[in-house]
């Protein structure tokens, strides 16, 4: 689209059309259903780790997929730069480089599982690469992984087998603990701890769970009480760890935290190994503070076996990182990853995307005939601004949902049809936020509580600006305004600084500022018709009678130079702007 003013020929950025793929797309869903037939050419998946069947077979219908297990970061730099998709699980560290290397190729890497701390989250969203994982499918595997751990540590199972095999009948030296009545305390209370809340229960332990941002409700309707930091570590003869790793957990269980443990406690790391300072750890079963150990995960993996710590001492029992490994819960994550990732390749914004704006399927499906609408706003607004720039974006919803409305989907594209007409970065809902910020723009949004049924009644995006290159976009207070609706699932431009338009948001409009007097919308037609240019449909509104005009007019083709200058010399024409496929 671009618009061009009566004294002065703007050459606007490109075009745009609507509806937008939320994420900029390897090919359109058409496409890649024509790719999977063997037509055009399909995107590459890179695989890193082994992946479930399923979905391998899921992605294999849609894309090339590339399987390279156990690769040298330089083989994983190579290979990035060919693909359009990486898939993962916790063994491959996904580092700026990677991105890097991508060199803009890389849309989607997918983690097969949940935890993302191999994944260089700041650098992917510089990158504008989506991140998703698998939140759900390996929940149950964790879980009951935890509690065979759980029951293996309070029974001495891992060293009682060791013994036999070597030949003993040892039955004194490991006569173990009861689980009733003793005091768990689940240190994460998300889905794997409530899950294995759950099942603790049944065992007959008293469950308690540590975790800032967990809700009471949850908590009492599955029996459990949530209670500080300080009292779990109090409290607790069992300490189950199932929080992410994050710059906050790390190394969260430290001599500080063991010095506050009852003599005697047990641990079971099925977490990340870093939340543990392992050393601090050594020195509290050295102490008797902690009576023995149980870790799925470690800091570093594989660990090094030399020298550590932990592994090898009797009181501590290990499994290399197995708590989402069970055949059900490797195929389900695997479709769930595989679904994500695909979506994403589709230009779709996928439920479990990590770092853009988390919308459920649910909101997801309702705002969806929005979405074009705040990416052409913003697309439309931009393009009126003059060569003076802007740093305000302000945005107004208007919506019988007021202030329950969930705006984020909604504001990310409209940045995104702004920034993409003002950068040559690859903008989209992962990057939008950032790369507006970057630039220094202050964002403010609004939402009017209104009557009606429509998920919103309208919506309006107001630049900051003393300029624009089509004077009548300037409202009262001075800042280029757009506003718009949608009906019947399409996208409408309902108003222009002060006019009121009625402008589907298709195909290529004029836009025609005169005084209003008779006579000029026929001569600026017979200007069209004299260039062949066949009209689509015709608005015209007015301040009042004998006043200004802004008439919007639906053109099939595209006016020349020589065409504008012949409507902006109609008599009574005062300004023309083109929105060129819009
Ligand atoms: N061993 C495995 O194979 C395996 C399998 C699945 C998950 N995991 C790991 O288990 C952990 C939990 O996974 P999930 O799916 O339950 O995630 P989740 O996001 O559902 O739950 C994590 C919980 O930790 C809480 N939390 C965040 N910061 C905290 C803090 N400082 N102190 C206490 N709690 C805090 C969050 O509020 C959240 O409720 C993750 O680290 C994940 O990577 C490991
Ligand atoms: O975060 C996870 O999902 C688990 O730690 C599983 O990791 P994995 O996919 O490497 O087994």
């Amino acid at each position: 689209m671009h618009l061009q003013s009566k004294t002065q020929l703007c050459a606007g950025p490109k075009a745009f059309r609507a509806p937008a793929p939320l994420i900029r797309p390897f090919r359109t869903a058409r496409n890649m259903a024509s790719a999977a037939a063997g037509g055009a050419a399909k995107p590459t998946v890179l695989v890193a780790e082994k992946l479930g069947g399923a979905g391998l077979e899921m992605l294999e219908k849609v894309a090339n997929v590339d399987c390279a297990y156990s690769m040298t970061p330089e083989e994983l730099y190579a290979k990035v730069a060919q693909s359009d998709a990486l898939i993962v699980r916790s063994a491959t560290k996904v580092t700026r480089q990677v991105f890097e290397a991508a060199k803009g190729r890389l849309k989607v890497v997918g983690r097969a599982g949940v935890g993302v701390d191999n994944v260089d989250l700041a650098a992917a969203t510089e990158y504008g690469c989506l991140v998703v994982n698998a939140p759900t499918a390996n929940t149950v595997a964790a879980a009951e992984h935890g509690i065979a751990l759980l029951c293996t540590l309070s029974r001495n199972v891992s060293q009682a087998d060791a013994s036999m095999k070597a030949g003993k009948w040892e039955r004194n030296k490991y006569v173990g603990v009861s689980l009733v009545d003793k005091t768990l305390a689940i240190m994460g209370f998300g889905k794997v701890g409530g899950e294995v809340a759950r099942r603790a229960r049944g065992l007959g332990m008293i469950v308690t769970a540590y975790d800032p941002y967990a809700s009471e409700e949850k908590a009492r309707a599955q029996g459990v009480r949530l209670v500080s930091f300080d009292e779990a570590l109090q409290i607790g003869d069992f300490f189950s760890l199932h929080m992410p790793l994050t710059p906050g957990t790390k190394k969260m269980f430290n001599d500080a935290a063991f010095a506050k443990m009852k003599k005697g406690a047990r641990i079971i790391n099925v977490a990340r190994g870093g939340v543990i300072d392992d050393d601090a750890l050594a020195r509290a079963l050295d102490a008797g503070i902690v009576a023995s150990a149980a870790l799925d995960v470690f800091e570093e993996e594989p660990p090094a076996f030399e020298g550590h710590p932990l592994i090898g001492r009797p009181n501590v029992i290990c499994t290399p990182h197995l708590g989402a490994s069970t055949t059900e819960a490797q195929e389900g994550v695997s479709t769930e990853v595989a679904e994500a990732v695909i979506d994403a390749l589709q230009g779709k914004l996928s439920s479990t995307a990590v770092n853009a704006p988390l919308v459920s399927a649910e909101v997801l499906r309702e705002l969806a005939p929005y979405v074009a609408l705040s990416e052409g706003l913003g697309k439309a607004a931009v393009t009126l601004v003059s060569d003076q720039g802007f740093s305000d974006i302000s945005i107004c919803y208007s919506s019988p949902r007021g202030d329950d409305l969930d705006t984020r989907l909604l504001r990310a594209m409209v940045i995104k049809g702004i920034l993409e007409q003002i950068t040559t970065s690859n903008v989209n809902l992962v990057n939008a936020d950032l790369l507006a910020k970057n630039r220094g723009l202050r964002i403010s949004e609004v939402t009017i509580r209104t009557d009606g049924s429509d998920v919103l009644s309208s919506l309006s995006v107001a630049l900051g600006t003393g300029k624009a290159v089509f004077s009548a976009a300037v409202d009262k207070t001075g800042r280029i305004y757009v506003e718009g609706g949608v009906k019947n699932g399409t996208p409408y431009l309902t108003k222009v600084g002060g006019f009121d338009v009625e402008l589907a948001m298709q195909g290529s409009v004029l836009l025609c500022r005169q005084r209003d007097q008779p006579g000029i919308v026929g001569n600026v037609g017979m200007a069209l018709a004299k260039s062949n240019i066949n009209i689509s449909f015709m608005t015209v509104c007015r301040t009042s009678r004998n006043e200004e005009a802004i008439m919007a007019i639906g053109i099939d083709d595209e006016p020349t130079g020589q065409t504008l200058i012949d409507i902006k010399d109609v008599k009574g024409v005062v300004e023309v702007a083109v929105f060129k496929d819009y």
